[in-house]
């Protein structure tokens, strides 16, 4: 499904991304791997880098060759360290990555976006999301831009997710994507049983991780989500762009089935 393709996977030494590193080697992928920690696994061409800042992802764009067929936008961290550093990771140097690789995509390429089921109220938030999501680089001064556009330092993770989703769908109408024919897609999971889990615990509360998981039956585990992202980087996924796939297990409908009180 995959072979030959590069493919770009930021978050290769854990949970998720590790999965999707492999899954896409086993599909024929020549796999580039990034992140800040060392992988325990070996996985095809790993470049160690660091998303959080301007530097950091400069030089990842510098290490990566040309010729590129996808971009898995995997890494994040749980906002137990605060907004700042949370939305650093989660969104500006995720955006920054993506907007620097493009020249070195082919024309077709498929970006892909790990989202969250978290982001789901950019809705009620647009105005915020959008403000977020249509910064250029990382903001020159991140705490009067957190002040400014209502960023508590507590809820830095959904509001990345949220921002995240607005930027998807923007992004895949922006020229810069739109005329290379690069397709702009999220993938949202529920709970998924890796170290962040542990961390959303410590910052939701065990009750709303537990119920969230009631509410499927399980925790997802990374072997669920990858194959998800993995279609999205394929050619068979060649006419879904800007979309949102949720990867929950069936979360989203139970809460909406909720919602309708049925
Ligand atoms: N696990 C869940 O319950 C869950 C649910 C919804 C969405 N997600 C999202 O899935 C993605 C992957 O999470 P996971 O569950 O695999 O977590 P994880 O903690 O297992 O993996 C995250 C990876 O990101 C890397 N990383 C962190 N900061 C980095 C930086 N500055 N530069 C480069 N790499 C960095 C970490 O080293 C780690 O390898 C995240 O974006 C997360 O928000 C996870």
């Amino acid at each position: 499904m995959l072979f030959g393709k590069n493919i770009v996977i930021t978050g290769v030494a854990s949970g998720i991304g590790a999965r999707t590193a492999e899954l896409a080697s086993q599909l024929g992928a020549n796999v580039y791997g990034i992140d800040i920690n060392q992988p325990k696994y070996p996985i095809g061409t790993f470049i160690e880098g660091n998303l959080a800042t301007v530097d950091g992802v400069q030089s990842i764009i510098d290490a990566l060759p040309n010729e590129i067929d996808a971009l898995c936008n995997v890494a994040g961290v749980s906002g137990d360290s605060g907004a700042d550093i949370t939305l650093r990771i989660n969104f500006f140097g995720l955006k920054l990555l993506s907007e620097g690789l493009t020249a070195k995509m082919h024309t077709g390429a498929s970006i892909v976006n790990v989202a969250s089921i978290a982001g789901y109220g950019w809705r009620a938030n647009t105005q915020r999301a959008s403000a977020i999501a249509t910064t250029s680089g990382f903001p020159e001064d991140m705490s009067s831009f957190l002040a400014k556009n209502d960023v508590p330092n507590d809820l830095g993770y959904p509001i990345s997710k949220e921002a995240l989703l607005v930027w998807t769908q923007l992004a895949s109408q922006e020229s810069l994507f739109k005329n290379k024919g690069i397709r702009v897609n999220a993938v949202s999971p529920g709970p998924v049983q890796t170290p962040i889990m542990n961390e959303f615990r410590a910052v939701l509360g065990n009750a709303r991780v537990d119920a969230d998981i009631a509410k499927v039956g399980r925790a997802a585990t990374p072997s669920d989500i990858a194959p998800t992202i993995c279609f999205l980087c394929s050619d068979g996924s060649r006419w879904i762009n800007g979309h949102n796939l949720a990867t929950d297990g069936g979360l989203e409908a139970v809460v909406n089935k909720e919602l309708l009180e049925l």
